[in-house]
Protein backbone atom coordinates (compact mmCIF):
# COMPACT_ATOMS: atom_id res chain seq x y z
CA UNK A 1 0.00 0.00 0.00
CA UNK A 2 1.05 3.50 0.08
CA UNK A 3 3.46 4.33 3.15
CA UNK A 4 3.01 7.56 4.72
CA UNK A 5 4.45 9.31 7.76
CA UNK A 6 5.16 12.62 9.44
CA UNK A 7 8.78 12.64 8.49
CA UNK A 8 10.65 15.09 5.90
CA UNK A 9 9.89 12.77 2.31
CA UNK A 10 6.71 11.01 3.45
CA UNK A 11 4.49 13.95 5.75
CA UNK A 12 1.87 15.83 5.44
CA UNK A 13 3.03 17.93 2.63
CA UNK A 14 3.55 15.00 0.66
CA UNK A 15 0.06 13.16 1.60
CA UNK A 16 -1.66 14.90 -1.48
CA UNK A 17 0.44 12.58 -4.24
CA UNK A 18 -1.06 9.37 -3.05
CA UNK A 19 -4.46 10.98 -1.75
CA UNK A 20 -5.43 13.50 -3.33
CA UNK A 21 -8.40 14.43 -1.52
CA UNK A 22 -5.80 16.34 1.07
CA UNK A 23 -6.57 19.06 -1.03
CA UNK A 24 -10.21 18.51 -1.00
CA UNK A 25 -13.17 21.06 0.13
CA UNK A 26 -13.62 19.90 3.95
CA UNK A 27 -9.90 18.81 5.41
CA UNK A 28 -8.71 18.55 8.89
CA UNK A 29 -7.45 20.04 11.10
CA UNK A 30 -8.21 23.40 11.11
CA UNK A 31 -7.38 26.42 12.99
CA UNK A 32 -10.77 27.31 15.08
CA UNK A 33 -11.54 31.26 15.67
CA UNK A 34 -13.62 31.20 18.53
CA UNK A 35 -15.18 34.77 17.65
CA UNK A 36 -16.28 33.49 14.18
CA UNK A 37 -17.61 30.64 15.06
CA UNK A 38 -21.84 30.70 15.04
CA UNK A 39 -23.28 30.47 18.63
CA UNK A 40 -26.14 28.25 17.40
CA UNK A 41 -28.80 27.86 20.23
CA UNK A 42 -30.02 24.54 18.12
CA UNK A 43 -27.04 22.77 19.03
CA UNK A 44 -28.09 20.51 22.03
CA UNK A 45 -25.39 18.86 24.56
CA UNK A 46 -23.20 15.81 23.26
CA UNK A 47 -23.94 12.80 25.72
CA UNK A 48 -21.91 9.97 26.06
CA UNK A 49 -23.10 6.68 27.43
CA UNK A 50 -19.53 5.05 27.83
CA UNK A 51 -20.81 3.45 31.25
CA UNK A 52 -20.60 -0.21 29.47
CA UNK A 53 -17.70 0.30 27.07
CA UNK A 54 -15.33 -2.29 26.25
CA UNK A 55 -12.09 -1.44 25.86
CA UNK A 56 -10.10 -4.34 24.45
CA UNK A 57 -6.47 -3.58 23.38
CA UNK A 58 -4.09 -1.27 22.81
CA UNK A 59 -1.27 -1.10 20.40
CA UNK A 60 1.19 0.96 18.41
CA UNK A 61 0.37 1.13 14.06
CA UNK A 62 3.52 3.28 13.59
CA UNK A 63 1.48 6.35 13.09
CA UNK A 64 0.14 6.61 17.13
CA UNK A 65 -0.93 4.60 19.95
CA UNK A 66 -4.03 3.24 19.78
CA UNK A 67 -7.07 1.42 22.41
CA UNK A 68 -9.72 0.07 20.66
CA UNK A 69 -13.05 -1.05 21.93
CA UNK A 70 -15.44 -3.88 20.77
CA UNK A 71 -17.90 -1.77 18.28
CA UNK A 72 -20.40 -5.05 18.16
CA UNK A 73 -23.63 -3.40 19.75
CA UNK A 74 -24.24 -0.11 21.26
CA UNK A 75 -22.48 -0.14 24.31
CA UNK A 76 -20.47 3.00 24.01
CA UNK A 77 -21.76 5.90 22.28
CA UNK A 78 -21.91 9.83 21.08
CA UNK A 79 -25.58 11.45 20.39
CA UNK A 80 -26.73 14.83 20.71
CA UNK A 81 -25.16 18.01 19.67
CA UNK A 82 -24.93 18.00 16.23
CA UNK A 83 -25.15 14.17 15.54
CA UNK A 84 -28.81 12.85 14.09
CA UNK A 85 -28.11 9.56 15.39
CA UNK A 86 -25.95 7.67 18.08
CA UNK A 87 -21.95 6.67 17.14
CA UNK A 88 -20.68 3.88 18.45
CA UNK A 89 -17.06 3.75 20.15
CA UNK A 90 -14.53 2.41 18.01
CA UNK A 91 -11.02 3.38 19.43
CA UNK A 92 -9.11 6.73 20.33
CA UNK A 93 -5.40 8.01 19.94
CA UNK A 94 -3.15 10.70 20.33
CA UNK A 95 -1.33 12.94 18.37
CA UNK A 96 1.69 14.86 20.03
CA UNK A 97 4.69 17.07 19.66
CA UNK A 98 8.71 16.96 21.16
CA UNK A 99 9.80 17.63 23.88
CA UNK A 100 8.00 21.37 24.98
CA UNK A 101 6.88 21.88 20.91
CA UNK A 102 3.04 21.79 20.03
CA UNK A 103 1.43 18.64 19.05
CA UNK A 104 -2.23 18.83 18.60
CA UNK A 105 -3.89 18.66 14.87
CA UNK A 106 -6.56 21.82 16.12
CA UNK A 107 -5.50 25.08 16.75
CA UNK A 108 -7.37 27.65 18.54
CA UNK A 109 -6.54 31.68 17.71
CA UNK A 110 -3.50 30.19 16.46
CA UNK A 111 -2.75 28.11 19.76
CA UNK A 112 -1.78 24.81 19.22
CA UNK A 113 -1.92 22.68 22.52
CA UNK A 114 0.75 20.05 23.45
CA UNK A 115 -1.39 17.23 22.18
CA UNK A 116 -5.36 16.03 21.26
CA UNK A 117 -6.91 13.28 22.22
CA UNK A 118 -9.46 11.45 18.91
CA UNK A 119 -12.41 9.75 20.27
CA UNK A 120 -13.19 7.65 17.04
CA UNK A 121 -16.98 6.66 16.70
CA UNK A 122 -19.37 5.31 13.15
CA UNK A 123 -22.63 5.96 12.43
CA UNK A 124 -23.95 2.19 12.58
CA UNK A 125 -27.04 2.77 12.62
CA UNK A 126 -26.83 4.03 8.88
CA UNK A 127 -23.36 2.25 8.31
CA UNK A 128 -22.75 -1.62 8.50
CA UNK A 129 -18.90 -1.39 9.45
CA UNK A 130 -16.58 1.44 10.20
CA UNK A 131 -14.73 0.71 6.67
CA UNK A 132 -18.23 1.56 5.24
CA UNK A 133 -18.92 4.64 7.81
CA UNK A 134 -15.41 6.04 6.89
CA UNK A 135 -16.55 6.53 3.46
CA UNK A 136 -19.85 8.74 3.87
CA UNK A 137 -19.94 12.22 4.23
CA UNK A 138 -21.84 11.87 8.07
CA UNK A 139 -19.72 8.72 9.02
CA UNK A 140 -17.81 9.24 11.40
CA UNK A 141 -17.97 11.26 15.04
CA UNK A 142 -14.66 12.43 16.23
CA UNK A 143 -14.12 14.10 20.04
CA UNK A 144 -11.40 15.57 19.81
CA UNK A 145 -10.01 16.99 23.50
CA UNK A 146 -6.69 19.23 23.86
CA UNK A 147 -3.93 18.29 26.94
CA UNK A 148 -2.50 21.15 28.00
CA UNK A 149 1.01 20.58 30.01
CA UNK A 150 0.12 20.87 33.87
CA UNK A 151 -0.21 18.72 36.88
CA UNK A 152 -0.47 14.70 36.58
CA UNK A 153 -3.10 13.61 35.16
CA UNK A 154 -4.79 11.30 37.87
CA UNK A 155 -6.29 8.84 35.44
CA UNK A 156 -3.74 9.11 31.96
CA UNK A 157 -1.22 7.12 34.24
CA UNK A 158 -3.68 3.89 33.06
CA UNK A 159 -2.57 4.48 29.39
CA UNK A 160 1.08 5.55 29.70
CA UNK A 161 1.92 2.62 32.00
CA UNK A 162 1.58 0.24 29.54
CA UNK A 163 3.56 2.38 26.44
CA UNK A 164 6.39 0.36 27.19
CA UNK A 165 4.73 -2.67 26.03
CA UNK A 166 3.50 -0.98 22.88
CA UNK A 167 7.40 0.20 21.85
CA UNK A 168 7.31 -0.74 18.32
CA UNK A 169 5.15 -0.14 15.84
CA UNK A 170 2.83 -3.24 14.95
CA UNK A 171 3.30 -3.87 18.96
CA UNK A 172 0.05 -4.21 20.99
CA UNK A 173 -1.32 -6.17 24.00
CA UNK A 174 -4.44 -6.58 25.85
CA UNK A 175 -5.84 -3.40 27.90
CA UNK A 176 -9.51 -4.66 29.03
CA UNK A 177 -11.94 -2.28 31.25
CA UNK A 178 -10.49 1.48 30.53
CA UNK A 179 -13.43 3.45 30.36
CA UNK A 180 -12.22 7.07 28.04
CA UNK A 181 -15.04 9.15 30.21
CA UNK A 182 -11.82 9.59 32.90
CA UNK A 183 -10.21 11.25 29.86
CA UNK A 184 -12.85 14.28 29.90
CA UNK A 185 -12.59 17.92 30.91
CA UNK A 186 -15.62 19.07 33.23
CA UNK A 187 -17.14 21.10 30.60
CA UNK A 188 -18.50 19.29 27.74
CA UNK A 189 -18.81 22.60 25.58
CA UNK A 190 -17.86 22.57 22.37
CA UNK A 191 -16.77 23.53 18.77
CA UNK A 192 -18.44 21.54 15.49
CA UNK A 193 -17.62 21.54 11.47
CA UNK A 194 -17.40 18.93 9.14
CA UNK A 195 -13.99 17.67 8.06
CA UNK A 196 -12.42 14.21 7.59
CA UNK A 197 -9.88 12.09 8.84
CA UNK A 198 -6.51 13.72 9.70
CA UNK A 199 -3.86 11.03 8.62
CA UNK A 200 -4.19 9.03 4.89
CA UNK A 201 -6.65 8.19 3.45
CA UNK A 202 -8.33 11.39 4.79
CA UNK A 203 -11.76 10.71 4.14
CA UNK A 204 -13.82 13.70 4.09
CA UNK A 205 -16.58 11.80 6.89
CA UNK A 206 -15.92 12.85 9.71
CA UNK A 207 -18.42 15.30 11.81
CA UNK A 208 -15.89 16.99 13.91
CA UNK A 209 -16.84 18.02 17.77
CA UNK A 210 -13.64 19.57 19.44
CA UNK A 211 -14.21 20.70 23.32
CA UNK A 212 -13.25 24.00 24.01
CA UNK A 213 -11.79 23.17 27.59
CA UNK A 214 -8.59 21.03 27.55
CA UNK A 215 -7.51 18.38 30.51
CA UNK A 216 -3.87 18.65 32.12
CA UNK A 217 -1.54 16.43 32.09
CA UNK A 218 2.12 16.69 33.45
CA UNK A 219 5.22 16.54 31.07
CA UNK A 220 6.31 13.68 32.06
CA UNK A 221 3.70 11.74 31.66
CA UNK A 222 3.43 13.29 28.01
CA UNK A 223 7.22 12.20 28.21
CA UNK A 224 6.34 8.34 28.00
CA UNK A 225 4.62 9.17 25.10
CA UNK A 226 7.49 10.20 23.14
CA UNK A 227 9.26 6.58 24.50
CA UNK A 228 7.52 5.11 21.69
CA UNK A 229 9.02 4.73 18.18
CA UNK A 230 7.65 4.62 14.48
CA UNK A 231 9.68 2.12 13.32
CA UNK A 232 9.12 -1.83 14.09
CA UNK A 233 11.70 -4.15 16.35
CA UNK A 234 13.10 -5.99 13.26
CA UNK A 235 14.53 -2.07 11.72
CA UNK A 236 17.62 -1.27 12.25
CA UNK A 237 16.52 3.11 11.90
CA UNK A 238 14.94 3.79 15.79
CA UNK A 239 12.57 6.38 14.94
CA UNK A 240 11.10 7.91 17.93
CA UNK A 241 7.22 8.64 17.71
CA UNK A 242 6.77 12.44 17.95
CA UNK A 243 5.34 15.27 15.88
CA UNK A 244 2.73 13.06 14.85
CA UNK A 245 0.16 15.58 14.08
CA UNK A 246 -1.20 17.46 10.75
CA UNK A 247 -1.23 20.72 10.69
CA UNK A 248 -3.96 23.04 10.02
CA UNK A 249 -5.97 22.74 6.31
CA UNK A 250 -7.76 25.66 4.74
CA UNK A 251 -11.71 25.96 6.22
CA UNK A 252 -12.83 26.75 2.41
CA UNK A 253 -15.80 28.37 3.35
CA UNK A 254 -16.99 26.07 6.04
CA UNK A 255 -18.66 27.53 8.93
CA UNK A 256 -17.68 26.36 12.81
CA UNK A 257 -20.89 26.32 15.03
CA UNK A 258 -20.45 26.72 19.11
CA UNK A 259 -22.34 25.07 21.37
CA UNK A 260 -23.80 27.55 23.80
N1 LIG B 1 -6.90 11.37 13.39
S1 LIG B 1 -8.44 10.96 13.08
O1 LIG B 1 -8.95 11.85 12.06
O2 LIG B 1 -9.20 10.90 14.30
C1 LIG B 1 -8.47 9.33 12.42
C2 LIG B 1 -9.39 8.42 12.92
C3 LIG B 1 -9.43 7.11 12.41
C4 LIG B 1 -8.55 6.74 11.39
C5 LIG B 1 -8.61 5.34 10.86
O3 LIG B 1 -9.46 4.57 11.28
N2 LIG B 1 -7.71 4.94 9.95
C6 LIG B 1 -7.67 3.53 9.51
C7 LIG B 1 -8.82 3.16 8.64
C8 LIG B 1 -9.26 3.95 7.61
F1 LIG B 1 -8.70 5.15 7.39
C9 LIG B 1 -10.31 3.54 6.77
F2 LIG B 1 -10.72 4.32 5.78
C10 LIG B 1 -10.93 2.34 7.00
F3 LIG B 1 -11.92 1.93 6.18
C11 LIG B 1 -10.53 1.57 8.06
F4 LIG B 1 -11.19 0.42 8.31
C12 LIG B 1 -9.48 1.98 8.88
F5 LIG B 1 -9.14 1.25 9.95
C13 LIG B 1 -7.64 7.66 10.88
C14 LIG B 1 -7.60 8.97 11.40
ZN1 LIG C 1 -6.41 11.52 15.32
Amino acid sequence: GHHWGYGEGDGPSAWHKNYPVAQGSRQSPIDIIPHQALQDRSLGPIVLNYDHCTSINISNNGHSVVVEFDDSDDRSVIQGGPLDNPYRLKQFHFHWGGKGCEGSEHTVDGYGYASELHLVHWNAVKYCSFGEASTAPDGLAVLGIFLETGDDHRWLHMITDALYMVKFKGSGTEFKGFNPKCLLPSSLHYWTYLGSLTTPPLHESVIWIVLKEPIAVSEKQLGKFRLLLFTGEEEDQRTRMENNFRPPQPLKGRKVRSSN
